[in-house]
């Protein structure tokens, strides 16, 4: 055994003594700089060490499907900070350690989220979508806005049956400010009790205990953000107006034949949680198509001519067109290649043992991952290109993984409300075997479709009508990243032109 820990780590920057690689680790980009890093040091597989913590860094995908899925009982637990109990986000299902309180809550998840349940939210997402078109028809200069309480309203809708009208909602309200500390808190480095966790014990009224003050703020945010939609079910279930949804249909179950405290806490943390896990991925998804059809009037125009072909001007776009439109799977699939709302997923950790791989040695370590851009399956990786998806023939190539819902059992347990395939078996080791997995997500490809449909998006122009540039660059939000389009500091611009007075037509009368 001796022998074998002699193996050496996965290659990566040279560690200086006690800090590690603290100063190798830039504060923002982090993806970014694991891409060059994986260039460096010619290898894609990285590792990488702060203050006694190792980093398992995985740059394409099939190391991540020999660890990540063919070892999957290793490699499935996350990695466990102090902040997350005092921010009182300890029972948020993406952050469960790997064991029986997490698979109890994934089983809910998957009886809620499977493809046949996801299609019961179908009505609702053309309800809703259509809605957003409306928007963008009467104050199309407020469209980031539009494009939040759409995928808000979304989630909300399926949770708890509330529906958000107006982005200036106190639900939407405290679950911003909520998140925009909080993920400042977990982020690296953004809290000393992350690294030094005894910290945790230092009353919050002690001078200088910032992160405390913070993280109780937290907590009583994210209480907040719970109470008010479930005093909403409650208030409507007693009003007789309810509508069906994961938190309603629990407490009419609850009220009728009963259920145990412990269903009743695994249901309101799962709707808990996918305010954030699904609302956030989606408006980031959605901003960078904006951005990149703004950018590429090229791309929108074959899209464009692709829909007119097959949808015609009198409907709008369905699910069932979608097999019909290979371009626009193709737009799909290089947007969440080209900008992955969580670049580095969201962290997978060894469990206790050590493991060999590749003849290196893998400590117990954090495995995150940069295989979006890696230059070898995705040549010149940083330019969106949806023709990457296309082959020869002008057809639809078999690359229909989408990197960004991540790998193995704690793989997006939402993709499949919007996926189509039935497929939902922990998968399997050959790449072959585990595409068509997670190839759909209905409201993102319902958006698109539809906005392309009905206008041309383009570059804002400024009063001497000389076009505004658009702001390129994302913000990082924890694990997240936001293009410029969904922040709230910084505007970006661009319009939103009715393809035709008959699209007007149909968006505002349904004809
Ligand atoms: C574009 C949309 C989305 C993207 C890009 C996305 C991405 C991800 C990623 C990368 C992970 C971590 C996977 C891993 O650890 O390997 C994840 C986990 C998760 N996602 Fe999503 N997601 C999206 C939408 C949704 C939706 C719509 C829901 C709920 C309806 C959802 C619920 C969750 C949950 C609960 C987890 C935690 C799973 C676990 O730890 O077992 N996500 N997602």
């Amino acid at each position: 055994v001796s022998n074998r820990k002699r193996a050496p780590y996965p290659p990566g920057p040279k560690p200086l003594p006690l800090i590690g690689n603290v100063l190798d680790f830039p504060s923002s980009s982090l993806a970014q700089e694991y891409v060059e890093w994986g260039k460096k040091y010619n290898s894609p597989i990285l590792h990488a060490e702060a203050l006694g913590n190792h980093v398992l860094i995985l740059n394409n995908r099939e190391d991540a499907i020999a660890l990540l899925e063919q070892h999957a009982k290793l490699y499935s637990d996350r990695p466990q900070m102090p902040i997350f109990e005092l921010m009182g986000w300890e029972f948020n299902v993406e952050l469960l350690p790997y064991g029986d309180e997490w698979r109890q809550h994934r089983r809910v998840c998957q009886q809620h989220f499977n493809p046949q349940t996801a299609r019961k939210y179908e009505a609702l997402q053309m309800d809703k979508v259509r809605g957003f078109l409306q928007a963008l028809i009467e104050t199309p200069e407020q469209f980031d806005a539009h494009n939040k309480v759409l995928s808000i309203s979304l989630t909300m809708n399926m949770m708890y049956g509330y529906d958000i009208k107006s982005i200036d909602d106190r639900v939407i309200e405290v679950a911003e400010a909520g998140n925009v500390i909080g993920s400042r808190l977990m982020a690296p480095g953004g809290s000393l009790i992350n690294i030094f966790p005894l910290l945790r014990h230092i009353p919050p009224w002690v001078p200088g205990a910032t992160s405390h003050k913070e993280a109780q703020e937290v907590k009583s945010l994210t209480e907040e953000m719970m109470r008010i939609p479930t005093e909403f079910v409650k208030k409507s279930l007693a009003d007789g107006t309810a509508v069906s949804s994961l938190v309603t249909d629990f407490y009419e179950k609850k009220y009728s034949v009963g259920a145990s405290e412990k269903e009743e806490d695994i249901i309101k943390n799962i709707a808990y949680t996918v305010y954030g896990a699904a609302s956030d991925t989606t408006i980031s998804a959605s901003g960078t198509f904006f951005c990149q059809m703004a950018l590429n009037p090229h791309i929108q125009k074959r899209a464009q001519e692709e829909l007119d072909r097959v949808v015609g001007s009198k409907r709008l776009p369905t699910l069932d067109d979608r097999k019909s439109l290979p371009y626009l799977e193709a737009i799909y699939r290089e947007l969440l290649r080209f900008k992955p709302p969580l670049p580095l997923s969201v962290p997978h950790s060894l469990a206790a043992e050590d493991h060999h791989y590749k003849g290196y040695f893998i400590p117990k370590a954090v495995s995150e991952r940069a295989m979006t851009h890696d230059e070898e399956a995705y040549p010149d990786p940083f330019a969106f290109k949806p023709e990457r998806f296309i082959d020869e023939k002008g057809k639809l190539n078999d690359d229909d993984r989408v990197l960004a819902y991540g790998f193995g059992r704690r793989i997006c347990v939402g993709k499949s409300i919007a996926s189509s395939s039935l497929h939902l078996k922990i998968p399997s080791p050959s790449v072959k075997v585990v595409r068509n997995l997670n190839r759909r997500y209905m409201q993102l490809w319902l958006q698109i479709a539809s906005v392309l449909a009905c206008f041309t998006i383009e570059k804002s122009r400024d009063k001497d009508g000389k076009e505004i540039e658009i702001d390129t660059t994302y913000e990082e939000s924890g694990l997240l990243m936001m293009a410029a389009t969904t922040r709230r500091k910084r505007q970006f611009e661009c319009s939103f032109i009715p393809r035709s007075p008959a699209v007007k037509k149909l968006i505002l009368e349904g004809i």
